[in-house]
């Protein structure tokens, strides 16, 4: 059959996502308090835009991180050695101010038989990220669930991150950087696998 659709016409922009009228509203009253009229031009979409942008930031609600763990690879011919992701930028959102935090995440573990792709690990990592946060709980969450899945000899997590709750507002102290970390197994046990592992991060 013919395809008579005109080449040159601009496709249609996706369907968006509907928003309960309650959660429009709740972010019009919002509006309102902070000083500004809900209903001039520039803001009627606003609501909706802000709810479907918090959706999005909150996507991690709506996924077990473990799923990422499932698929393991066997056949590593012999390697036995640290594996680290290294620098894997992320963003979340602090739970007592819904402000960003905007950081990098190092995530290591030694391998006990098998490995995971590497991709899973910063998927992991947004996983729990993408949900509203503290750094220590995050850093927590990410190390627990790849100990849990993998079974690894260790796992150690590293976060640096500035917290916008800090930098716009509030102290407003910009260029502070909060750093947690998480060892386990032998990063926790043993000094000098723990001293191997930072020093590969960096730390
Ligand atoms: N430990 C920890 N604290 C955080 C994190 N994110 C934000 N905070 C802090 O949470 C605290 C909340 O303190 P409150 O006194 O309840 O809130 P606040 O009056 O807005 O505090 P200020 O930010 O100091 O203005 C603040 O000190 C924030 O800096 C985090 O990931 N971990
Ligand atoms: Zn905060």
């Amino acid at each position: 059959m013919a395809d008579d659709r005109d080449p040159a016409a601009i496709p249609e922009a996706p369907a968006k996502a509907e928003v309960p009228e309650t959660v429009q509203e709740a972010i019009r009253t919002l509006i309102h308090w902070a000083g500004d009229d809900p209903t001039r031009e520039g803001l009627v979409d606003t609501p909706a835009r802000v709810a479907r942008a918090w959706k999005e930031y909150c996507q991690g609600y709506g996924e077990d991180p473990r799923i990422h763990l499932s698929r393991i690879f066997e056949e590593v011919g012999g390697y036995d050695e640290i594996v680290l992701l290294k620098d894997i930028p992320f963003q979340s959102h602090c739970e007592h101010h819904m402000a960003p935090i905007i950081g990098k995440a190092h995530i290591a573990y030694l391998p006990r038989d098998h490995v995971v792709g590497i991709s899973k690990l910063a998927r992991v990592l947004h996983g729990f990220a993408r949900r509203l946060q503290i750094q220590e709980r995050l850093t927590a969450e990410v190390a627990d669930c790849i100990w849990d899945a993998l079974k690894p000899h260790g796992v150690a997590v590293v976060i640096e991150a500035s917290h916008a709750c800090m930098t716009a507002r509030g102290v407003r102290t910009p260029g502070v950087t909060m750093v947690t970390s998480r060892m386990m197994g032998v990063f926790r046990d043993d000094e000098r696998s723990r001293r191997e592992v930072l020093a590969l991060i960096g730390c």
